[in-house]
């Protein structure tokens, strides 16, 4: 760890804003939020116990990777086990109230082998489990895009694109945000070593990749997250903690295949060449074992995208776990932690009487935890405890 004494400056931390002091191990972890706009929102200063050496950002040797909550003027923290730290954030919504501070999860440890520096991550506590993420993979110009533009067009509220990042450039009608992040390969270089991406490929001369973050946010949203990857892509978020359906979308034939990206005029004959060349290494794994759970034949397009809402919903059972009691997790609700035993922490409303229909207190289940940094802790389960 870092060999300077650093002053702890309360100067930092926004006026009226409270800090919360946590110890694991021999760290005191202290966590505050900051009103510099130039600044990450939460402050995150660690004092080694034994040595009296406090470690904060703004000396080198320390980083807080992930995503960062807004800004509010109070939280309560209280560790969960060895590895991480619950923080709830008062005057937020429930459903934004819950975060973890990683302190020494497996990611942590990667990043502080890689980076060589001390690192803790952010992580946002996400209630319930969303059904599962669909991957659509085949070969360019089979009408991936179509199908999943018109699923989204008849399903907006049930379905979000993983706008994907990519350093090849925009085509005519492609908005920057909606269709792709377009973006420079040192940028995607960078986030992609900062352990920013779920997966990413060189494909057809280009780099292409998913965020964490374009996979979260949809799902954050309550939506059935949609990736279009390729099949390296696709082989990468098999082998990643998400769990998602794949789907390999293969063309009636490779005539009608070279048909079609031919006729969408989006390429040089060049790059139709080298389209065509990988659609054939594409079309060979298809069938690799393990790898994609449905084929579909984009032949006659309504038929297809008929067989493609058959497999969708065949999944359907998988309902949102979300607990009824903050099924309206937008209503600003201020908890504060008010115990832990072994299986649960107690989080306790803020002014100890129920408002708005919301419970006095809540228990969160210990064993729910999965995921984290970098994406989301997920599955949370909650229930209420109304004994007054
Ligand atoms: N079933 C179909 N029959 C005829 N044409 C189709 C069919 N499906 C899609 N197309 C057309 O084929 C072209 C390629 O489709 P699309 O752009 O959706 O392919 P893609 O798989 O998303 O390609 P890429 O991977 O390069 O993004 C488009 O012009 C589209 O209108
Ligand atoms: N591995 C990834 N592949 C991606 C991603 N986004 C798109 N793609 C695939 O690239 C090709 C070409 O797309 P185009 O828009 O240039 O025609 C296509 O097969 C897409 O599925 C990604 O994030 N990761």
């Amino acid at each position: 760890m870092g060999e300077e004494a650093v002053e702890f400056s309360v100067e930092k931390v926004a006026k009226g804003c409270k800090q919360s002091a946590v110890d694991v191990g021999d760290k005191t972890f202290v966590i505050g939020s900051s009103d510099d706009d130039s600044k990450p929102p939460v402050i995150v200063k660690i004092l080694g116990k034994r040595t009296q050496t406090w470690y904060c950002t703004s000396v080198h040797h320390f980083i807080v990777l992930g995503t960062q909550p807004t800004l509010t003027k109070s939280q309560s923290a209280i560790p969960v086990n060895d590895e991480k730290i619950l923080i709830i954030e008062k005057g937020v919504p429930l459903n934004e109230s819950i975060w973890f501070l990683e302190i020494d999860t497996p990611f942590v440890k990667q990043q502080r082998k890689i980076k060589g520096t001390e690192v803790v991550s952010l992580s946002k506590g996400v209630i319930g489990v969303g059904q599962k993420p669909v991957v659509i993979s085949g070969p360019s110009g089979v009408g991936k895009g179509t199908l999943i533009a018109k699923l989204m067009k008849d399903y907006p509220s049930k379905f979000g694109f993983s706008v994907s990042h990519t350093t090849r450039s925009p085509r005519e009608k492609e908005i920057d945000g909606v269709h792709y992040h377009f973006t420079e390969r040192s940028k995607i270089d960078k986030d992609i070593s900062e352990g920013k991406f779920l997966e990413f490929a060189h494909v057809h001369g280009n780099v292409y990749g998913t965020s964490i973050e374009a996979v979260e946010s949809v799902t954050d949203e309550g939506k059935r997250c949609i990736l279009d990857i390729d099949v390296q892509g696709a082989r990468s978020v098999r082998a990643s903690s998400l769990e998602a359906i794949f789907i390999f979308v293969c063309p009636p034939s490779f005539e009608e295949l070279e048909k079609r990206l031919r006729a969408r005029g989006t390429e040089t004959e060049e790059q139709i060449q080298k389209r065509l060349r990988n659609a054939r290494a594409e079309l060979d794994q298809s069938n690799s074992p393990g790898l994609f759970d449905h084929l579909l034949v984009n032949d006659d397009l309504e038929a297809c995208y008929e067989n493609l809402k058959k497999l969708l919903t065949l999944d359907d059972s998988q309902e949102d776990s979300i607990d009824f009691y903050i099924k309206d997790g937008k209503q600003t609700a201020s908890y504060s932690i008010m115990s832990k035993n072994d299986s649960e922490i107690l989080l306790q409303f803020e002014t100890n009487e129920a408002k708005n229909g919301a419970a006095s207190l809540l228990a969160l289940d210990l064993s729910s935890l999965s995921g984290g940094a970098p994406g989301r802790t997920r599955g949370l389960k909650i229930r209420s405890i109304n004994s007054f």
